[in-house]
């Protein structure tokens, strides 16, 4: 199965996440869908003793809770939405629904019927596919679920009130997240992983791939939904004369009433997937995926517009510690966060829904806490921390991006105008001021952090017994060097200024580690010797006189055989993608992002040989190249 085809359908496509879920916000996003989130204000009491089986109450509710959104959404907002995501998690144990405990004592009860054995984790989805037409909704449903067999080991009850005192177990279905904490009670998992954190990813790929590839009119598996009336299934609705097309209209018998809630859509249909027609077909596209519907709203238009906005708000909760301040307590109230950190309690609440619509929250009754990656990334002390990165961007980039106007109109940097100083008086601030001094190295270590495997991996570099990083700043990729190279000597080559101030930056707990660092300035003085160096986020900041003299010396000293490592955000040959790289060139430094011929042109240019260049998926891309032999 081709994802990305897939998941491309929707690209265009205005779609809608019905969860406050911020572990299903977490997994549609790492895999690039854009999407709103607009929770969903289904109440979970649906009679369950009404139903056959407990997975036919999760797709039921999962329908119910997509079907809110997008009739709310008609009514409210007048803005229909093309698909709207709804999904329910829960656990089922001897035939009994376990959802998310109310209290403590009913987490325990939960966890203590799960304790020493195998239970099952449901997963109901619903794709509703939306139209307006006439001023009345029309929709289709897909629905379907997928199983997850999940056995807990035998658990001490003191251990089972350690892990609920945690405050983990109360926003999740049976009372535990095995992505986190309650990963140490399960002894095995039969299935998707991701079902059990609430979206069963690959079946939903495999469900959108169905709709939007539908098989030919002759293998076409025929299903039956004879207990809806009026209503069609999808089989009819694919365009038998053409495989590849998506859905053409058909007229169709069924339209929604006010509330939203058609007839058809409170059957529940059994089986592991169903899809129900209650109103139209998915828009037509054509053969380049493009709508051809006139009134499209124009989502990623207005998500740039509004973009500024969620940057801020990161940016701002950042700088206030809001996230420092949830790490590892339960949720709290926006009056209580407001007063320890002393601001206004309607501010305070706003910036926290803010951060809860963007899914860096978690907003539930009984308070705000911390969703995982807000833990990981956003916290100032964590292990991956971003928080660094973040408040660069706030204090340095925000103002230059203010004035983007005037840096496009006069083709050069605005420090002047953001800062009052000019770049040369900038540097000087750099040299004096420990505050810019630590921010500055704080973003670098962030990002050095983050991308330092998949630099460190994207060749073998098993090869070389010594390697020196020029600007190597902290260590960061080093540290990661000697962890995945045990052979491996690595050098880190800074500013004097930079080498004293590494302390606060290496890792902790650990044997000291073959890394050195050697102050210097690398235009200026003798580099270290190694058979391999790296210049990681160096090149893109300097102009063509200074990467002259950096590579001159650098071809100079390695001897043949040794090697140069790049990392560097690669752009492709049209110089538009990754956008990250396109837009971080807006800061009009004098340097320039370069694509992956730039690069290889530029270093054959410098006496290296056999360019290879490794898209790693990740912030920074990696090129190798080695000094030409003489031979050569
Ligand atoms: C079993 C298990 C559940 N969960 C979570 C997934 C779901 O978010 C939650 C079950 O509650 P749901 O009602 O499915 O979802 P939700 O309340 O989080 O969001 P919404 O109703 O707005 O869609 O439990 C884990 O994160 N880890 C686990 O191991």
């Amino acid at each position: 199965m081709a994802l990305h085809p897939v998941l491309g359908k929707l690209v265009r496509k205005r779609v809608v996440l019905a969860s406050a879920s911020p572990r299903r916000q977490e997994i549609l996003t790492n895999v690039g869908l854009r999407f709103e989130v607009v929770p969903s204000w289904f109440k979970e009491t649906l009679e369950k003793s009404s139903f056959a089986a407990p997975y036919e109450y999760a797709v039921e509710t999962a329908k119910q809770k997509a079907l809110e959104v997008a009739n709310r959404m008609h009514v409210k907002h007048l803005r229909t939405p093309d698909v709207v995501i709804g999904a329910d998690t829960i656990v089922s144990v001897d035939e009994q629904i376990l959802e998310k405990p109310v209290d403590k004592q009913d987490a325990y009860r939960m966890l203590s019927r799960l304790n020493g054995k195998e239970h099952s984790v449901f997963t109901g989805v619903a794709i509703i596919h939306c139209r307006s037409k006439d001023n009345q909704l029309e929709m289709e449903i897909t629905d379907f679920y997928e199983e997850t067999k999940v056995k807990f080991s035998e658990l001490s009850e003191e251990l089972l009130w350690e892990y609920i005192h945690s405050g983990e177990p109360m926003d999740k279905a049976g009372g535990y997240g095995i992505q986190a904490l309650g990963g140490m009670l399960v002894e095995y998992v039969h299935g998707d992983f991701l079902n059990v954190v609430g979206f069963p990813l690959n079946h939903f790929c495999k469900k959108l791939a169905e709709l939007y590839y539908p098989p030919s009119k002759h293998n076409v598996q025929h299903k039956k939904y004879d207990s809806i009336p009026s209503v069609d299934t999808f089989e009819n609705l694919s365009d038998g004369e053409s495989e590849s097309s998506n859905f053409t209209e058909h007229k169709v018998a069924s339209k929604l009433d006010s509330s939203g809630m058609d007839s058809s859509a409170a059957v529940h249909t059994s089986g592991k997937s169903s899809a129900v027609r209650t109103g139209f077909t998915v828009p037509l596209e054509n053969q380049n995926g493009v709508s051809q519907s006139p009134s499209k709203f124009p989502s990623k238009i207005l998500e740039l517009m509004d973009g500024f906005r969620a940057s801020k708000a990161l940016f701002v909760a950042s700088k206030l510690k809001i996230f420092d301040h949830l790490k590892d307590k339960g949720p709290m109230k926006a009056v209580d966060i407001a007063n320890d950190i002393g601001t206004s309690v309607c501010g305070t609440e706003r910036l926290l829904d803010a951060c809860a619509s963007l899914g860096l929250l978690e907003k539930t009754p009984q308070g705000y806490s911390n969703t995982d990656s807000a833990n990981t990334f956003l916290t100032s002390d964590g292990k991956y921390s971003l928080h660094g990165y973040i408040i660069h961007s706030n204090d340095h980039l925000w103002p230059l991006f203010t004035n983007l106007e005037s840096a496009v109109k006069e083709g050069g940097r605005q420090n002047h105008r953001a800062f009052g100083k000019k770049a040369d008086d900038l540097f000087k601030d750099y040299y004096h001021s420990q505050e810019v001094k630590q921010r500055f190295m704080a973003a670098m270590h962030s990002i050095a952090h983050l991308t330092a495997r998949d630099v460190a991996t994207a060749f073998d570099l098993s090869q070389f017994k010594s390697a020196c990083d020029l600007g190597g700043c902290t260590g960061a990729l080093a540290h990661e060097l000697v962890q995945v190279y045990p052979n491996l000597k690595v050098t880190v080559f800074d500013l004097p200024e930079v080498i004293a101030n590494i302390s606060y930056f290496q890792p902790s707990g650990q044997h000291p580690a073959p890394v050195t660092f050697v102050s210097g300035d690398f235009f200026k003085d003798n580099l270290p010797e190694a058979d391999l160096y790296i210049l990681s986020r160096v090149l893109h900041d300097w102009p063509d006189e200074k990467i002259h003299v950096l590579l001159s010396k650098i071809s100079a000293v390695c001897r043949p055989g040794s090697a140069l490592l790049v990392a560097e955000t690669v752009l492709d040959e049209q110089k538009t993608n990754p956008s990250v790289a396109v837009l971080q060139s807006l800061s009009m430094t004098e340097g320039k992002q370069r694509s992956g011929s730039e690069y290889k042109q530029l270093l054959e240019k410098y006496g290296f040989t056999d360019v290879q260049i490794k898209i790693t998926g990740n912030l920074l891309d990696a090129v190798l190249c080695f000094k030409k032999s003489l031979s050569l």
